[in-house]
């Protein structure tokens, strides 16, 4: 597994890592804002590199940006001890790595998250991807980084409303994997939190759970607890004026699917109703249409842990404990849905 630094003077650290790894060339990604935000905070202490840097937002995790991304490293005459740092939130990481681990069958790169939610989630584990023809990370590899550099530092210029995208998977999971965690979450208001304390206890839950089943063969579903319908919510409204964050769609997900957990896999009442309680506090109801429904429930269908036309759910028994692979049929998932909306 990838070595996770947790670091306050991460330039410096940064620095003096990738000069023991060594490498032939140093190539750095950002998109449009991680150049502005974050790249200067890196600032000399980084050795002679290139530079990559695409428009923000996850309507270009597609394959049009990694052609531009291949065609920047071929183009720089990267061989293949090459080394990128993808410098960014959760998109930046799942496209340069997966462009880093697909160029000429993978160079190494290392990952400097600067999201909440690529911070506590999508920079450690190793799934890279980009999205195909509005599918969610319907192409993509399991490759480990190198190294993880996660610094609160960067944090300081992110808008609230990604914060608190970052925070849906922060919620993920204590639900998932500890009751403790998520009772802690529950007492805390969510804006003013010791960030790196809550980063370093999601990247421990996290890392605990891939080592265990690193390329998702059955343990790890657990981490997309509320991804199966909050990806269908993602991708609907991907390209619309009611887009979602990643974390507001995975929001939406974990309601209908603790409903569903109620409903399927025994979530006490209770349990369900605290969950509402605190997810709808903090993200508020997100409001669609009716005839809206049957085209995200279709949407289910090209779940990655579908088998054949069973589609799988991961799902809370309780508090703190996740169940994995429980079919779920589509009458069950509108329903679900439509629970959502009746909150
Ligand atoms: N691989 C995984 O395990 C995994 C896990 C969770 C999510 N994901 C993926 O991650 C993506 C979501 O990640 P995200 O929320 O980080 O999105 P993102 O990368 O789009 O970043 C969110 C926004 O914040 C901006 N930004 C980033 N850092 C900033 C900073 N420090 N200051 C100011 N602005 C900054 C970005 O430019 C962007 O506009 C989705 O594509 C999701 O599917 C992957
Ligand atoms: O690391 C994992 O495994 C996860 O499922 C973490 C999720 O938060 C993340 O959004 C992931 O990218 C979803 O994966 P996918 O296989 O459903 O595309
Ligand atoms: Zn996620």
């Amino acid at each position: 597994m990838e070595t996770i630094i947790f670091s306050q003077k991460v330039a410096e650290d940064l620095g003096s890592y990738i000069k023991q790894l060594g490498y032939s060339r140093l190539g750095i990604i950002t998109d449009s804002n991680t150049k502005v935000h974050c790249y200067p905070k890196l600032g000399q202490s980084l050795p002679e590199h290139v530079h990559f840097s695409f428009e923000a937002g996850e309507s270009n995790k597609n394959l049009t940006t990694c052609t531009s991304i291949w065609q920047w490293m071929t183009d720089e005459g990267f061989d293949r001890k090459a080394l990128i740092i993808n410098l960014g939130g959760g998109v930046t990481g799942d496209m340069g790595g997966f462009c880093a681990a697909t160029y000429k069958r993978g160079i190494r790169f290392i990952n400097v998250p600067t999201t909440l939610l690529s911070q506590v989630d999508a920079s450690v584990g190793g799934k890279l991807g980009i999205d195909f023809n509005g599918f969610k990370n319907h192409i993509g590899v399991f490759t480990q980084p190198e190294a993880v550099f996660i610094s609160d530092l960067f944090l300081e210029t992110l808008s609230e409303v990604e914060l608190r995208s970052g925070y849906a998977e922060v919620i993920k999971h204590g639900l998932i994997k500890s009751k403790s965690y998520f009772d802690c979450l529950r007492t805390e208001g969510w804006q003013n939190q010791d960030w790196r304390g809550i980063t370093e206890r999601s990247v421990q839950i996290k890392k605990e759970v891939v080592e265990k089943d690193p390329k998702e063969s059955g343990l790890r579903k657990i981490l997309n607890f509320g991804h199966t319908i909050g990806h269908a919510f993602e991708s609907y409204y991907l390209n619309t004026e009611k887009h979602l964050l990643h974390g507001e769609a995975i929001a939406v997900g974990m309601l209908c699917e603790a409903y569903l957990s109620n409903q399927k896999s025994g979530l006490p009442a209770q349990e369900l109703a605290i969950i509402v309680e605190k997810i709808l506090g903090i993200f508020g109801k997100f409001e669609f249409p009716e005839d809206h429904i049957s085209g995200i429930c279709d949407l289910c269908s090209q779940d990655k842990k579908n088998e054949g036309d069973k589609i799988n759910f991961s799902l809370l028994r309780e508090l703190g404990n996740c169940d994995f692979n429980i079919p779920v049929n589509k009458e069950e998932i509108q329903q679900a849905i439509i629970y959502y909306k009746s909150l």
